[in-house]
């Protein structure tokens, strides 16, 4: 019997987005994750599984090697830490930008200022290399509401067209990283399934540069 491969995805724009790169790998889910209540889904491989979980959760799973591999943005990653994960792909699916952005009459301050994010290691990270202490408050979405109410000064968020700061008055300040989706595998994975996982990345990395140069 050939070896089991689970692959983390979130439902959204990184299904979406991932699901031509799986086909070229020759991987179609049975169901569709926007449809159906179930979390692990088949494909046409019986020794494929998608398991579909929370974007924020994908390399919580990869790195305990619940699932091989997953698809997870630069966002998430960078606030996980990527332990016990390889990153061996950028799928520049998914792409955005994670900014600092604060009320459109904003001025800067020089008191201690509060940084709403559901990013607060990137959010306390950046700031310190600005040399520059800041109170972090969590959340979880919805952080364009925080310096609106009183909630926060500024937000981390990322940022695509810019139309969510735009519709709620406020203006992007600082760039803090490129974002795009990457694959992440398993290390002991890896290792174990070495043949199968390359051949998997092999496939997605070709079906990535037919994106890139349609
Ligand atoms: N507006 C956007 N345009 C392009 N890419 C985006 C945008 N918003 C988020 N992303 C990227 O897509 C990834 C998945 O976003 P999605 O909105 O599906 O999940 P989420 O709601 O952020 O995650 P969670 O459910 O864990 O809170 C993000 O981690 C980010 O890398
Ligand atoms: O710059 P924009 O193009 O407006 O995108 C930015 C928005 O996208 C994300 O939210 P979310 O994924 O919840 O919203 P979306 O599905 O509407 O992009 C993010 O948290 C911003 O609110």
């Amino acid at each position: 019997m050939s070896e089991q491969l689970t692959i983390a995805l979130s439902k959204g724009r990184i299904f979406k987005e991932t699901l031509p790169l799986l086909a070229h790998a020759g991987i179609e889910p049975v169901d569709d994750p926007e449809t159906s209540r179930k979390l692990i889904l088949d494909t046409n491989q019986d020794d494929v599984k998608l398991v579909i979980i929370r974007a924020s959760d994908v390399p919580t799973y990869v790195q305990y090697g619940a699932a091989d591999l997953g698809v997870a943005g630069k966002d998430v990653l960078m606030e996980h830490g990527g332990a016990g994960l390889y990153e061996p792909l950028d799928l520049r699916i998914a792409r955005c930008r994670l900014m600092v952005a604060g009320r459109e009459a904003w001025k800067p301050q020089s008191r201690r200022l509060r940084i709403a994010s559901k990013y607060v290691n990137s959010t306390r990270r950046y700031f310190a290399e600005q040399g520059q202490q800041v109170e972090i408050i969590k959340l979880y979405g919805s952080m364009e509401l925080a310096p609106l109410v009183g909630l926060s000064d500024l937000i981390v968020d990322v940022v695509d067209t810019g139309n969510t700061l735009k519709a709620n008055g406020l203006k992007p300040l600082d760039h803090i990283a490129d974002i795009s989706s990457r694959l992440v595998v398993n290390k002991a994975s890896m290792k174990r399934k070495h043949t199968r996982v390359q051949a998997f990345i092999e496939r997605v990395s070709e079906a990535v540069e037919r994106q890139q140069a349609a």
